[in-house]
């Protein structure tokens, strides 16, 4: 079994995307991600700070705006069209969740879609849908970028999907069916789950369920992808039993140290898209 070391995989693109921003800031453009995080929940503000720290770190311009969480939904609308009119904004996303007086859809839709650095915007998704390029969804992207770093084949392969969120399940999918992957899609209304991850040479678990997957429900030599972000006293444990897994799988993802990494790199490699794509723009006119 190898493991696929999400931290190694993401410094390595992370350089070559340092060589990528400094070139951009010759040419007078310094990629800007605008983030929003709404209320005080520990996790997401971990994750978003963390976004702001690899902005730095790879010479990027960053922007935090904390919004209480009694903030109303026009006014986060209202935020939202701040930064879709500043043109030094690559990239703008709104950390989920979000509080439930707040509509996820509205919010989702007010972001410009060409600064949709999340990819989770109608108009992105249905792009990514029909094959057309776009930017995709962060984790999908970075699972698609380690399977591609290990030379991993897709082409042909029966990958089977647990969980069909539009963050993860469902565009992983029609990612890796771009790809010429054979995708079957599962959730928590399939019956006899176990008959149809037996099958897969990619197995992506994406449900949020801690240790769904077990060993008995894993080819021999399967590569296993984690997207599980499960606490369970108190600790962080992924929708595999990894553990056990491992004896099978010929590779997989831990968590943490797996997927988790690969998301925030993924979104630093959609702002400089954004920001390239500025620059293409500024060159037209
Ligand atoms: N607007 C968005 N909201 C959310 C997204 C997203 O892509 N866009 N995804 C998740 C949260 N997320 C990024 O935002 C994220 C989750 C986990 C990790 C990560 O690196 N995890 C570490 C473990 C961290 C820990 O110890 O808690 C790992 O797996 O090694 C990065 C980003 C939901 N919201």
């Amino acid at each position: 079994m190898e493991l696929l070391n999400g931290k190694e995989i993401s410094g390595q693109k992370r350089e070559e995307l340092s060589a990528e921003i400094k070139m951009l800031k010759e040419d007078g453009i310094t990629p800007g991600l605008a983030v929003i995080l709404v209320g005080d929940h520990p996790a997401s503000r971990s994750y978003v700070l963390s976004k702001q720290r690899t902005c730095k770190e790879l010479g990027m311009h960053s922007i935090l705006t904390e919004l209480p969480d009694t903030i109303s939904e026009d006014e986060l609308l209202s935020a939202i069209e701040t930064f879709n009119r500043d043109h030094d904004v690559d990239g703008i996303l709104v950390q989920l969740p979000l509080p439930s007086h707040i509509s996820e859809r509205k919010v989702i839709e007010a972001i410009a879609p060409h600064k949709d650095v999340d990819g989770f915007h109608p108009l992105n998704a249905g792009k990514l849908a029909t094959g057309e390029p776009t930017f995709v969804p962060c984790t999908p992207l970075g699972i698609l970028e380690m399977l591609k770093t290990k030379d991993i084949s897709i082409r042909g392969k029966q990958v089977v999907v647990v969980g069909r969120s539009n963050i993860v399940g469902k565009p992983v999918g029609q990612l890796l069916l771009s790809e010429d992957a054979t995708v079957t899609y599962c959730h928590s209304k399939t019956e006899n789950l176990a008959a149809h991850t037996k099958q897969a040479d990619i197995l992506i678990a994406a449900a949020g369920r801690a240790k769904l997957v077990s060993k008995e429900m894993v080819k021999e030599g399967a590569i296993v992808i984690d997207v599980g972000m499960n606490k369970v006293d108190g600790k962080l444990c992924g929708d595999v039993d990894f553990e056990a897994v491992k004896e099978v799988a010929g590779m997989i993802t831990p968590v943490p140290g797996g997927v988790g990494p690969m998301t925030i790199t993924m979104l630093m490699n959609n702002t400089v898209l954004s920001a390239k794509r500025r620059k293409a723009f500024k060159g037209a006119v």
